[in-house]
């Protein structure tokens, strides 16, 4: 295992089609430093187009760099060649060889290294129990499902003791039972192999469950690095809020108003008013707009003496183990989801309620976050 650093990395494609004058995003990633530690599990994670697969292909050496540095332990891989860089490759598309047995598939990259028979055999036994293809060694690639391909690529991804394993969205063509049971192998795999491990993905629930840290990007840039915790409940900007956590968190533009009864946030496009928790006083000044994060786990319904504010429900749904109740907002609803079991119809009236510590606030302008003092 070794540490990865990226320090200042940049990628920009050419943009061939001179006809064209500009491209629309031509830096595919902008600016990229990171550093993880011996044998951590990473996930680069953001929405189609931010540059995930990119970062992971200058990585592995299979795309140049325009600018910057990248570090596999303490060799600088800038110019090494994509196999002398220690690393196991497993992407999203198995490129298995189909005349091959899977033994041999598996067996490909020793054989080109002129590794013995026997070596061979030895390091095949000892990996296929870790991904349970025992059983599969003498079939042909077209026999298998397309979980048991996932496993033969990932066997042959780690067959040659690599110090980095890189997965690109290694799940994205498996069922969601079948990602359920890879994606806990993949947690047990890493226990047993212990390699800093870096897998790219769109689906924030693989990225959170496994990763130890994550690296939320958006247009090429790095938005935030750090445990699935820290980007859950301390999202540095309105971007990372609303993409980690599902249903999403609610965010709207709200308008500081004094009044005798105290300090609020009042939503700009509803009758909703919510008491400005103390921690934000000092920060926030009377007709200032503010987008309020708040996640609907951390909005309530209040009993009758509650002081909340007074809403009416838009819409009501029953999803079986908890209950998902919307507020309309302007064009946009203000959703809550709790497991009480109460149950409401559209246009009752309600206290809504909001756990004051766990709100969040970010500038109209930069969507960047505002910090309580
Ligand atoms: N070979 C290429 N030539 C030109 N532009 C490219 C090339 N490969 C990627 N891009 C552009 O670089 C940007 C980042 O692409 P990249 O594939 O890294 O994103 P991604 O986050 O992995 O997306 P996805 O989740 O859809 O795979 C995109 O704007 C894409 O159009």
């Amino acid at each position: 295992m070794a540490k990865l650093i990226l320090k200042n990395v940049f990628k920009r494609y050419e943009n061939k089609d001179k006809k064209k004058k500009k491209a629309v995003n031509p830096l595919a990633v902008n600016n990229f430093s990171l550093e993880t530690e011996d044998g951590e599990f990473i996930g680069i994670l953001g929405p189609s187009g931010c540059g995930k697969t990119t970062s992971l292909r200058m990585i592995a050496g299979l795309e140049d760099i325009t600018d910057g540095e990248i570090y596999i332990g303490d060799m600088k891989v800038n110019d090494v060649d994509p196999k002398d860089r220690g690393i196991g490759l497993a992407f999203e598309d198995y490129a298995l060889y189909p005349p091959l047995s899977v033994y041999d598939n598996i067996a490909f990259n020793l054989k080109a290294k002129n590794v013995s028979a026997d070596d061979i055999k030895k390091e095949i036994d000892r990996i296929a129990p870790m991904l349970k293809v025992e059983e599969l060694l003498e079939m042909r690639p077209a026999k298998l499902s397309g979980g048991q391909k996932q496993r033969v690529n990932l066997a042959r991804a780690i067959i040659r003791k690599p110090k980095l394993l890189l997965l690109d969205e290694p799940m994205s063509h498996l069922d969601g039972k079948m990602r359920q049971v890879l994606r806990i192998e993949l947690q047990r795999l890493h226990k047993e192999i212990k390699c800093t491990t870096i897998i790219v993905t769109h689906d924030q629930l693989e990225a959170m469950s496994l990763a130890d840290r994550i690296a939320i990007m958006k247009d090429g840039e790095l938005q935030q690095f750090g445990t699935p915790l820290e980007v859950y409940d301390n999202p540095v900007n309105e971007f990372v809020a609303g993409f980690i956590g599902e249903p999403p968190m609610n965010i709207n533009t709200v308008k500081v108003e004094k009044t005798d009864k105290g300090t609020f946030f009042k939503f700009v496009d509803a009758d909703i008013a919510i008491p400005v928790p103390d921690r934000y006083l000092p920060v926030v000044s009377e007709g200032m707009k503010v987008r309020l994060g708040v996640r609907p786990t951390d909005l309530m319904i209040g009993d009758e003496n509650s002081k909340g504010s007074d809403a009416k429900i838009s819409v009501f749904e029953n999803l079986g183990e908890e209950r998902k109740i919307s507020f309309r907002v302007g064009t946009e609803f203000l959703t809550l989801v709790t497991p009480d079991e109460k149950r409401y119809k559209q246009g009752d009236p309600v206290k809504l309620e909001v756990k004051a510590d766990k709100t969040h606030l970010f500038d109209v302008e930069t969507g960047e976050v505002i910090r309580a003092k």
